[in-house]
Formats: C-alpha cells, structure tokens, sequence
C-alpha cells in the first residue's frame, strides 16, 4: 500500500503566519492554516512563534508531516545571549531607524567595496544597517548578543527545539541579505558583521545547503533548511531564465533566478541568492499591497470597489507617489508620499484609485528597468501576492511593466516553496520535486510610456521630502 507523504511549507510573513501542508508527491494541498501578525516594524519574536502555533493547530497540526521547511520575510535582525534567549525585540526589514548607521557603513567602506564584497549596499533593511544601529544605541544589548539570526533561522531552531546556540542554522538564500555573506563567494565576511558590530563578534547560524536536513520536529518531522520569503516565492513558482518574479506584497519585489550574482554599487539592486544554488538579483520597494489598503480607506471602500473605480477612470495627469513608508528602492527613508497633477476634471475617487494603482505599478517597472539594465533577461512577469489579487492591478500592470504578465491563480507561493524545499530534503534528490503548475492567466497590452515619464517627473520632485 502507497502511504501518502505530507510535507508543511511555512510563510511566517510580515502581516501573518500561513501554513500549507501538501502531498509530496504532486505537491496538491492536503489542508492549511493561518494566524495575524501584530503590525509594527519592531516585534518581539516569541509573538511569531505564538503565531506559528496558531497556524500549525489551525491547519490540523504537523503530527502526520515528514517533513517541513520555514519561509520568512528577509533580514529581521534577531541577538540571542548565551542562553538562547532573545535580546531585544526583532527590528524588521522595514524598520527605517537604521538607515544613518546604513550611510555610515558605506561611508566607512564605499558602496562599491560593499557590492563587491557582498553584493548589497547596506540601506536601512540590510541586517548589518540594523547591528550597527544595535551597537550605537543600545550598546549594551550588542554586549549581550552571543549569536545573531533572522526570523526565519529563529522559527526553524524553534521548531527543532532550540538546543543551543551551536544548532543554529541558516540557508544561502537569506543568508545574502545580512550584509556579511557573499552570495557569489558562498561565505561569510565576519569582517564586515565586526565592522557593523563595531569589533563584536556574535556566532552566526551555519549555512545549510539547498536540501539539507537541519533538524527534525518533536513529532519527528525532518526540518528542511527553509528561507528568506522571495528566495522561497521563486522556488515555488518554479521561476525560470526570463521570468522576472513581481510580488506585491507589504514589500514590492521584483527579482529573478539567473547564475551571475549581482553587484549593484547604486544598491538597487540587492545581489541575493536563490534556495537552489543559484542567485537572485532582486529590487524591493516598501510600498506596495498598503498603498491599495490605504487608498480604499481614504476612499472609504473595499478592495473590489477600488479595482472598480481604478478601471472606470482613465488616466488624466493624476500621479500619485506611493512612499507612505518612506522608501528603500529609491532609497529616500524620510520622504512621504505625494498626489501631484489635481485639476478638477479629475478629482474623482476613480482617478485617485488609478493613479494609486499606476504609482505603485510604477515603482515596480523602475526595477524591471534596473534587472534589464544590468543584462538579466526579462521576457515575462509572474506576479504574485495580495496586492495581485486586485483586478485593476492585473490589467493595468502589462501597459505599464511592459511586458506580458502571467498571474498565477491567487495562492501562498512562499509557503509553496518552503513546502517544495521539505519535499527536496525529503527525498534527497539532486534537484527539487517536479509539482504541476498552478493554472495562470496572461494579461497584455500595448505598452504606455507616457505614464511611467510623468511619473518620473514627479517621484523627482520627492527627493529627500
Ligand atoms: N483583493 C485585494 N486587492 C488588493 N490588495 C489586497 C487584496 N487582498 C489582499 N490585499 C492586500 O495584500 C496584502 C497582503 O499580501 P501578502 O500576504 O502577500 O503580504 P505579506 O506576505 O505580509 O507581505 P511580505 O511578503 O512583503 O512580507 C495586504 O496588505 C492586503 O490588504
Ligand atoms: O526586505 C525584503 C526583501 O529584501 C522584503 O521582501 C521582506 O523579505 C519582506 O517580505
């Protein structure tokens, strides 16, 4: 008789917790789970692990899984003493405080050493931007930091039951965005977590090959070593030569699977890695799927009327510059966002509705410019997220991407990922599952420069605001 194997794949995000538990073979979704996360870009991790307990029981527990894997959003700066026990609390990737101590690390070293030497220039999400921060202003916390992680390490030491500091373990994929391992070189730079620690030396997680087991559950699952959440999307979209990955999450990313490790001194583009061995240039923007939240409540509707009111309205000179949070790619962590263009013929809630949808669509073609620039092929978009589950988004997004879009029935890619990579540790096959595709839909249009050009002409204008 063929016993079924289940494998959970986890997306332990920065809004929620998902959990999916599949059949390894086809990779079809047997049940899943979910649980919120509080907002704030400063959060005490044991809340996540809370979280994940939650999602676990809600999507029927792990008791009949053989094997997991944990996604989580990238670069969360996590100090754990000798004990094990957390520090302080957890500042996430969009935590802005540290892009001062972000400047000076590329003052202290040039933006250019630092592409070099790690493929990213530390902005203020970078993990080493954070540390730094740690030592300046809290001081004696980076005293007592004996080992430093990220979210998603943290969860996969949980669940393994977090047995010492030695049993720390981490992946290339989200290991890349610290600012002190090399995607290319396939190592660690100490030198530069010392720089960053200013001359501390806290232990860092091991990093796991692409298929290795970690650790095992209580309930003797085996812990596969999980990832940083795009690294994770791209694996579980199966991303390709040519296929430029856009998700429209908390975060706007746009990123793509390729063999060169990216060195971008102007730190748009962050030289990543991918869960598989490969590398994963990537282009993030603060602002994303919270531009179309914040929009409906000033517009006083949900999401459907807002795609509804988007698509009545064509687009009239509206131009809305979407850096609520600040913003990383431009890096301009103080400016605010900006409605430029009003006149009376279009002070509707239907052009404001567009001209979010358009600004936010907008920053995101910026980073397509930059992956193509740089030489990575860019034939396709797959776009993904909450943010793709916006109607208007989908149709406006070709015209102005530029290319065709291909999306995905709506679907929980990263957890989709770290689902596949427990399978691959299951197995322990060179290369990942073949699971089928999920059905796609393709949007295209014609594409309108127009749009991006005044667009451009006022995201200028926000400089330094
Ligand atoms: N129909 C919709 N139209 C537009 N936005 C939506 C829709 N449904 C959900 N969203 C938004 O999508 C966002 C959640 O997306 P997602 O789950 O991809 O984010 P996340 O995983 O927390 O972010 P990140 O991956 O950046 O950590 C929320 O801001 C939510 O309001
Ligand atoms: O900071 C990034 C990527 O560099 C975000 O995408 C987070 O991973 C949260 O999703």
């Amino acid at each position: 008789m063929h016993v079924l194997a289940l494998v959970a794949g986890i997306d332990s995000s920065t809004q929620s917790c998902k959990v999916f538990v599949r059949d390894a073979d086809s990779g079809e979704v047997v049940r899943s789970g979910r649980a919120k996360h509080p907002d704030g870009t400063e959060i005490d991790p044991a809340v996540w692990k809370d979280a994940l307990e939650t999602a676990i029981a809600d999507a029927g527990g792990l008791g009949d899984v053989d094997a997991v894997a944990v996604g989580a959003q990238q670069h969360g700066m996590i100090c754990l003493d000798e004990q094990g026990s957390v520090v302080r609390p957890a500042l996430l990737w969009n935590d802005t405080r540290s892009a001062s101590s972000g400047r000076d690390l590329v003052d202290e070293l040039g933006a250019q050493e630092w592409a070099d030497a790690v493929g990213v220039v530390p902005l203020a999400s970078i993990t080493v931007s954070k540390l730094r921060w740690l030592a300046d202003n809290e001081p004696t916390s980076a005293d007592r930091a004996a080992a430093v992680c990220l979210p998603h390490d943290w969860l996969s030491w949980q669940l393994g039951g977090a047995s010492g500091l030695d049993s720390l373990a981490t992946d290339r994929g989200d290991a890349s965005g610290t600012g002190y391992f090399s995607a290319g070189a396939n190592a660690y730079r100490r030198d530069l977590l010392e720089l960053g620690m200013r001359g501390r030396q806290p232990q860092l997680p091991r990093v796991a090959g692409p298929s290795e087991r970690i650790g095992e559950t209580a309930g003797g699952a085996l812990i596969g070593p999980g990832t940083g959440d795009n690294a994770a999307a791209a694996l579980g979209l199966a991303a390709g030569v040519g296929d430029v990955v856009v998700s429209i999450g908390t975060s706007g990313v746009v990123s793509a699977v390729t063999d060169v490790a990216a060195a971008d001194p102007s730190g748009i583009i962050a030289g990543f890695a991918d869960a598989t061995g490969r590398q994963l240039p990537l282009v993030c923007t603060l602002n994303a799927a919270r531009v179309l939240d914040a929009t409906a409540s000033l517009l006083g509707v949900d999401h459907a009327e807002l795609s509804r009111l988007a698509l009545s309205s064509p687009s009239e000179g509206l131009v809305l510059v979407p850096y609520l949070e600040g913003e990383r790619t431009p890096n301009r962590p103080d400016a605010s966002g900006a409605i430029h263009g009003l006149r009376l013929g279009n002070s509707t809630p239907g052009h404001l509705a567009r001209a979010a949808v358009e600004g936010l669509l907008c920053g995101l073609a910026d980073g397509i410019d930059a992956l193509r620039n740089a030489g990575i092929e860019t034939r396709r978009v797959l776009l993904v997220g909450g943010g793709a589950k916006s109607e208007a988004l989908r149709e406006l997004a070709p015209a102005i991407l530029g290319v065709p879009v291909v999306v995905p029935e709506p679907g929980e890619y990263v957890a989709d990922g770290a689902a596949r990579q427990a399978a691959w540790a299951l197995a322990g096959t060179p290369e990942p599952p073949q699971w089928a595709s999920a059905p796609a839909r393709t949007y295209e249009a014609d594409p309108t420069p127009a749009i991006r050009e005044r667009y451009a002409e006022v995201r200028d204008l926000t400089e330094g605001a």
